[in-house]
């Protein structure tokens, strides 16, 4: 018997995968209902062949969906898709949404960055945003969890513990960001992306707002920054190098330290840096990765 059941929308995605891969791992979840649009009939092992020892259900259309299988809802649909499906299910469902639909508070800011009118406004007030180490307490009791962008979590993770120390200045922040290119949904060609590093999104990506939201919450007053991505030629990671003007007599060291107080993480200054690589090395060997892409 399975404690929680997990229904999957838009599992023969890049996020879906990931998801069943960590869900069906788990002690006390089990996929009981995975859809699929253009891939629905098929299994997922067809469509991820690392994932042919789980024991899961066939990729579905959501218009065959019955939701009275599942307990909570991971959503890994494309970004606008996911607003009008998430309003047509089940009230008592838990939903976590990896999409950006939710993530801006401001619907008016949602509406100008993402070029579209919200079609869900009535569910933002059920929102917690799903920044797991800012918000845990908010996140377990929510309905509803708009799941970070991975730049803005890149940026917001080291940035959180420094403002909340009133250790940096809340102008001038400068964030040059790197991305694999599973991220990318245009120009994912092999001949595209190899042997190559583009900005795109220069002074204008959609993820400016939600970086400033969630340091604005935290600084208690508004912080901008300016934030430049890079698609690069790797699968998958990010590195987000940020520059900060620290307040006055705050040294170097005093940033380390803060951050080293935060959170358990490969923290190096000084000496060797860690690497993208490093990182899916260490989640590889820690026991709950079965596969690196
Ligand atoms: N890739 C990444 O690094 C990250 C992505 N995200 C976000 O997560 C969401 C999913 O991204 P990702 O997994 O990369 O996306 P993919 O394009 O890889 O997968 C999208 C999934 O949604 C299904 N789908 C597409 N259109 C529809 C539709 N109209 N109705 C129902 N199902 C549909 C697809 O089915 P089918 O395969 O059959 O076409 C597929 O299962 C996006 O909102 C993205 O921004 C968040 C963090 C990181
Ligand atoms: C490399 C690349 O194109 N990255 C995407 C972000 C990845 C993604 O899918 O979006 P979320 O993190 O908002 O969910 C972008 O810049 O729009």
């Amino acid at each position: 018997m399975l404690d929680i059941r997990i229904g999957l929308l838009g599992a023969s995605g890049y996020t879906g995968a990931e998801i069943v891969r960590l869900v069906a791992n788990h002690p006390h979840f089990g996929v009981t209902l995975m859809t699929a649009d253009r891939k629905a009939g098929q299994s997922m092992d067809s469509v991820f062949p690392h994932l042919t020892a789980q024991k899961l259900p066939r990729l579905i259309s959501i218009k065959d969906a019955d939701f009275s299988t599942v307990d909570a809802v991971f959503c890994c649909l494309p970004h606008g898709t996911t607003q009008e499906i998430i309003k047509r299910l089940p009230t008592s469902l838990n939903i976590v949404d990896l999409s950006a639909d939710f993530r801006l508070r401001d619907i008016s800011e949602y509406e100008e960055w993402y070029g579209q009118p919200h079609k869900a406004v009535e569910l933002q007030k059920e929102v917690v945003y799903g920044l797991t180490e800012l918000l845990r307490d908010d996140i377990k009791k929510a309905l509803l969890v708009a799941n970070p962008g991975c730049y803005p979590t890149s940026v917001q993770l080291p940035l959180v513990p420094l403002l909340k120390a009133n250790l940096i200045k809340h102008d001038n922040i400068i964030i040059d960001a790197k991305s694999g290119d599973t991220g990318a949904k245009e120009a994912n060609l092999y001949s595209e992306i190899a042997e190559g590093i583009s900005s795109y999104g220069v002074t204008r990506h959609r993820h400016v707002p939600e970086i400033e939201q969630g340091l604005s919450d935290v600084a208690q007053s508004k912080v901008t920054v300016s934030f430049t991505p890079h698609l690069m030629p790797m699968i998958r990671g990010m590195q987000s190098t940020i520059y900060v003007e620290m307040a006055p007599g705050v040294r170097t060291q005093d940033l380390y330290q803060q951050l080293k107080s935060s959170y358990e993480v490969l923290l190096l200054l000084n000496k060797t840096i860690a690497t993208t690589r490093d990182v899916i090395r260490s989640l590889s060997t820690d026991g709950t990765r079965r596969g690196r892409y």
